[in-house]
């Protein structure tokens, strides 16, 4: 099966985000209530981490989501596979709200979305055995219905981990084997989805494309979809079907791979994807890009990108560019794509 066979544009969406935006912020207590209302302390700091996304994944496809540090690619791959709520906005998985699932419900899409973070160290309790590890979610849930052994082993050894050494702790292992290791719990668990949060960006390039490798066998395998975010433009292009772009909470451009490489549309992603220096051969690092991200404390008004953008006009200072379909499956946000407005 090839990428375009598994993810056209036909195959029905799994998940849908619709105008989510998620905003942290300290919560006051009572006292610091009271200061507020008097006019005796400022009101905490709102940080708007997403803006009214709109995002739709279908079954079978491998969408990558870049963009700079702290534009919230992460807080939307946690609202993606059900563990953070949004603040605002509607998350639909398999076209159902996900906040008003109950019960078996409930517990099944948390089971079908999981999420596999950076550093698996973290996510492992040091004081487990590889086999408790994998045997814990499952177990919890009622999903092993024969022997827990066989079952772990079976989850080990598509994760690519030697069922052999399961008796033995994390820290006893390398950061490659300890990834699998983590891919096997997040299997074992029996998902559809996968967020895989900078997954690969703690290790080693050889044992990286390994893990790449992997995921990408495990999706012909087990019929997987997956969230891939990543900060390396040359991870995303090897794994990814469709890209999107964020910058500072919101998704500026969508577009299938091949296509957003050739003909980036957006300002902000054409810098993104500017040709620089390689670090390491075949490696395609992000462009240094002139100026700061702007703090999601007190994002910029209109389009976000502007004081940064080459082309940016009066109209992008004031109004919030709406997205266009500029080609077939390539959207973009941005003021040059109304002809009305150059
Ligand atoms: N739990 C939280 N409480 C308060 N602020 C948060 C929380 N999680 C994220 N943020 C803030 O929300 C914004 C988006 O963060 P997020 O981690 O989603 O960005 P990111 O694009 O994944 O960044 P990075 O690539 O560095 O991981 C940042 O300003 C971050 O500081």
């Amino acid at each position: 099966m090839t990428m375009t066979e598994t993810a056209d544009s036909t195959s029905s969406p799994l998940l849908e985000l619709r105008k989510v935006s998620c905003r942290f912020g300290a919560r006051p207590d009572i006292a610091a209530r009271i200061a507020i209302a008097v006019g005796a302390a400022k009101p905490f700091p709102i940080i708007h981490a997403l803006d009214k996304v709109d995002l739709t994944i279908r079954k079978g496809e491998v969408l990558g989501l870049v963009g700079e540090s702290g534009c919230g690619k992460s807080t939307l791959g946690r609202i993606a596979a059900g563990i953070l709520p949004p603040s605002a906005g509607q998350v639909f998985w398999k076209g159902e709200d996900r906040a008003t699932l109950r019960g078996s419900r409930q517990r099944d899409a948390d089971l079908e979305a999981q999420m596999i973070f950076q550093n698996p160290m973290a996510a492992l309790n040091p004081r487990m055995t590889v086999e408790k590890l994998v045997a814990e979610a499952p177990g919890i849930h009622g999903l092993i219905k024969g022997s827990t052994s066989s079952y772990v082993d079976d989850y080990l050894a598509k994760a690519g981990f030697d069922p052999a050494m399961k008796k033995r702790l994390p820290h006893q292992f390398s950061g490659g084997q300890r990834a699998r290791v983590n891919i096997a719990r997040a299997l074992a668990v029996q998902p559809e989805f996968l967020v895989c949060d900078e997954s690969v960006a703690a290790l080693d390039v050889s044992i990286q494309a390994q893990i790449l490798n992997l995921f990408m066998d495990l999706r012909e395998q087990l019929d997987l979809t997956y969230l891939f975010v990543s900060h390396d433009l040359g991870v995303v292009e090897h794994i990814s079907d469709r890209v999107a772009i964020m910058y500072l909470g919101r998704l500026i451009e969508e577009a299938p791979v091949a296509e957003i490489f050739s003909r980036p549309n957006h300002p902000y992603t054409q810098q993104l994807l500017a040709e620089v220096p390689r670090i390491r051969p075949g490696k395609r690092r992000f462009a240094a890009m002139k100026g700061e991200l702007p703090s999601p404390l007190n994002p910029p008004k209109g389009c976000h990108f502007h004081p940064r953008c080459p082309h940016a006009h009066e109209r992008c200072r004031i109004e919030v560019p709406q997205k266009r379909e500029i080609a077939p499956g390539h959207i973009s946000a941005c003021h040059l794509n109304d002809k009305q407005a150059v």
